[in-house]
């Protein structure tokens, strides 16, 4: 897989982590051709190169959601991520807060959000919809309890799908460790001296009810199933009268459900493949931007996800229509390159190169790439 400007943290997380977590990480649904696609699509785009325009300062920041960002980059929810490295979710929560961009924390955070939402970023607590509502519930009181004024709802996982990689490996397929399992952990010491320090083998922390010695493995295979598959518009809706801060909807791939989702009142939308973990075969995110930009006419912002390796990804999104982006691997690649400056690392990365293609094209702030759009781009 081409993991552009982020192969060297891909790399060390590889090397870094067990097998278990590190094709977790990586892998895909059925055979991984989303994943693939959505790699392809940004290929498909060039940026002009434009000259004797002032770029001598060129402006980052954003507005998405109703905040306010340097970078027009969110660090999408990452289930389980505090197995990735004893910083946990709390360092890629101080890393965005340093950085001054945003960041979904996971209904499968392993840290509880209280303790991610301590680092004060600005932060959005992702929501999958439980069979018992109650959890649910209580997880919505939870993140207005600590400062949380907006939520993102996932839609695009009714059920998971086969990732071969993890059946291969038995991530929540299992309830006890395998021996292989085992080996594999000891294999990488200083990530198991790390997890054992940071709080011996953590627990899926977030969610009430799930801590203990059951291990997380086991967790994890429980909490997944609790996701009701049963979901609906009208749960939507029930949603929007409940919460009263900024709802955003993920998992947004056909105009039709975008206009839905704005009609009910969302106030915005995430275009995501789930970075090709759900359905395969599925369209590229980049591929469904136009005509879901045209549906929603500006009326709610919208943000892409899956498969932005590069800075250039970055610019042509949002010169389609993106407010903003979000990535999810390779922040988690950083963290498991390096804890907290890892995922530092991984930002400072892509601002550099999208600053880079802005200068270059002649766009000297975000407002410039999505007056420029279509203007600014090459279609192969
Ligand atoms: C390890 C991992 C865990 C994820 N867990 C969640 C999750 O708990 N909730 C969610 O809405 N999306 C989850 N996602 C999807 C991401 O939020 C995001 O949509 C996706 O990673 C974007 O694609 P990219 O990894 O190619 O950047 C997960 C993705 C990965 C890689
Ligand atoms: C549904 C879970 C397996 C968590 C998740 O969203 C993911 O791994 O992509």
């Amino acid at each position: 897989m081409d993991d552009g400007a982020f192969a060297g943290f891909s790399e060390q997380a590889r090397r870094r982590l067990p097998r278990l977590f590190a094709d977790y990480i990586d892998g895909g649904a059925h055979g991984e051709r989303t994943m693939a696609r959505n790699r392809a699509a940004f290929g498909q785009w060039g940026i002009v190169p434009r000259g004797l325009r002032d770029v001598s300062s060129i402006n980052l920041a954003t507005q998405c959601f109703g905040r306010s960002w340097a970078l027009p980059v969110f660090l999408a929810p990452l289930g389980f991520a505090g197995m990735f490295h004893a910083h946990g979710e709390q360092g890629a929560a101080y890393a965005a807060h340093k950085r001054g961009v945003g960041m979904g924390v996971s209904t499968f955070s392993i840290a509880p959000m209280e303790k991610v939402a301590a680092t004060g970023a600005d932060l959005m607590a992702q929501i999958y919809v439980f069979r018992d509502r109650a959890l649910t519930r209580d997880m919505l009181e939870r993140a207005r309890a600590c400062g949380m004024d907006g939520i993102i709802l996932t839609i695009d996982t009714a059920i998971t799908p086969v990732r071969e990689r993890d059946m291969r490996n038995g991530f929540r397929h299992l309830s006890r460790p395998t021996a292989t399992q085992m080996a594999g952990l000891l294999r990488h010491p200083s990530w198991l001296y790390g997890q054992v320090r940071g709080g011996a083998m953590p627990n899926v922390g977030n969610i009430a009810g799930y801590t203990g010695s059951r291990g997380v493995m086991a967790q994890a295979r429980d909490v997944v199933a609790q996701i009701d598959a049963g979901l609906d518009w009208d749960d939507l809706a029930w949603l929007r009268a409940t919460w009263g801060g900024t709802l955003v909807v993920k998992g947004i791939m056909h105009p039709d459900d975008a206009i839905r989702a704005a009609e009910i009142g969302a106030d915005g939308l995430i275009i995501s493949n789930h970075g090709g973990r759900q359905m395969d075969p599925a369209p590229a995110t980049l591929d469904v931007l136009p005509a879901i930009a045209q549906a929603v006419g500006g009326r709610v912002d919208i943000m892409l996800d899956s498969g932005i390796r590069r800075g250039g990804d970055v610019v042509a999104a949002l010169a389609l229509g993106a407010r903003a982006v979000s990535i999810g691997r390779p922040w988690a690649w950083g963290l498991a390159a390096g804890g907290a400056r890892g995922v530092g690392l991984v930002l400072d990365t892509l601002a550099r190169e999208i600053s880079d293609v802005m200068a270059l094209a002649g766009l000297p702030d975000i407002a410039a790439v999505r007056a420029a759009g279509r203007n600014a781009l090459w279609r192969f």
